[in-house]
């Protein structure tokens, strides 16, 4: 066979991939959030050995959403959040973040992305937080190389995160809780549209972990960023409507919490449990299910007139 002069270029074909998927996900209107994965695939390769890290991700978040993410060690969630960051590439799937699409966006683009549209809070706080520079300064540092005109700014955003009082102060003259509180400012300081989190929390105790979470929660409500947050942190998740928990490289349930007018006039948060239905009419059942009914290999479904029922595959 002889190769023709018409052949596509890979970015050709991935752009033709990727109008695929979005077909097959039912188009435009599906993808309209502000953070959509879409059949999100992420394989690393050393040594030979492939590990699938995200093999078929679904996920909308819309803007202005505060999001938790939860999930075992392993199960993918720092490869999507290096992914919609733009700090990793997926290898195929859907990713775009606020129209821009990280499958396909070039180097330059990617710059530009990571500089002006996401920020990001480390669980290291000193990844965070350069160690010379005062709280203001670290606040003002990512608006300097954009070129912007801090003014008041700096100042601004550590009053919205309760560590106004710790400006003039360097890391190491902070606690850890002030510390990732800062570094929630210096996050914002380019007004992204998106803010992504890992395990923020994570080195620190109960209490200071609130603290944290409560600046996340000022900058979402007063700025409107939307903001991801991914956590082991049981207490975190409850504080937010929606969590999303991932398990093996795929979005399984999320749970939703709404506020609802009891009977006696009272307002009572309500809890609710989903799994996630994917496009072929794939769900993972909760694995507590699976082990209450000792469910293996097969499972009998009935479909009744307002449910599906899933029964033991042994005739038992
Ligand atoms: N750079 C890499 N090279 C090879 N395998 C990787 C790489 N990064 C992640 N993996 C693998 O991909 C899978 C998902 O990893 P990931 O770090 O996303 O999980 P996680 O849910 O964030 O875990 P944790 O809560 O422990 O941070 C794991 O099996 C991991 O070993």
């Amino acid at each position: 066979m002889t190769a023709t002069t018409d052949t596509p270029s890979l970015a050709e074909l991935q752009r033709r991939a990727a109008e695929r998927a979005a077909a097959r996900a039912g188009g435009s209107e599906r993808l309209r959030g502000h953070i959509v994965c879409d059949g999100l695939v992420r394989i690393f390769k050393t040594d030979g050995v492939e590990v699938v890290a995200l093999q078929g991700l679904d996920l909308v978040v819309d803007r202005g959403e505060l999001l938790a993410i939860v999930g075992a060690s392993g199960s993918g969630k720092s490869t999507l959040l290096n992914i919609l960051s733009g700090l990793d590439v997926p290898t195929a799937g859907i990713a775009r973040v606020a129209g821009v699409d990280l499958l396909t966006m070039s180097a330059k683009r990617r710059l530009r992305y990571r500089r002006h549209m996401v920020g990001f809070v480390w669980q290291q706080t000193a990844r965070n937080l350069l160690p010379y520079l005062s709280a203001r300064e670290n606040v003002e540092l990512p608006m300097r190389l954009a070129r912007r005109r801090a003014g008041t700014r700096a100042q601004e955003l550590l009053e919205m995160v309760g560590v106004a009082h710790c400006a003039d102060r360097r890391p190491s003259q902070m606690s850890g809780g002030e510390q990732q509180r800062c570094a929630v400012a210096v996050a914002v300081a380019n007004d992204p549209e998106v803010l992504f989190a890992d395990e923020p929390t994570g080195e620190l105790d109960e209490a200071t972990a609130g603290e944290v979470f409560g600046a996340l929660r000022t900058i979402n409500a007063e700025l409107g960023v939307t903001i991801v947050v991914v956590t082991h942190d049981a207490q975190v998740a409850s504080q937010v409507r929606r969590t999303v928990a991932i398990r093996d490289g795929r979005t399984a349930s999320e749970v939703r919490r709404s506020a609802r007018v009891a009977d006696d006039g009272s307002h009572e948060l309500v809890t609710e449990e989903y799994a996630l239905l994917d496009r072929a009419g794939r769900m993972q059942l909760p694995a507590a299910f699976v082990d209450a009914l000792a469910l293996r290999e097969r499972v009998k479904l009935n479909l009744e007139p307002d449910h599906v029922e899933v029964r033991r595959g042994d005739g038992e």
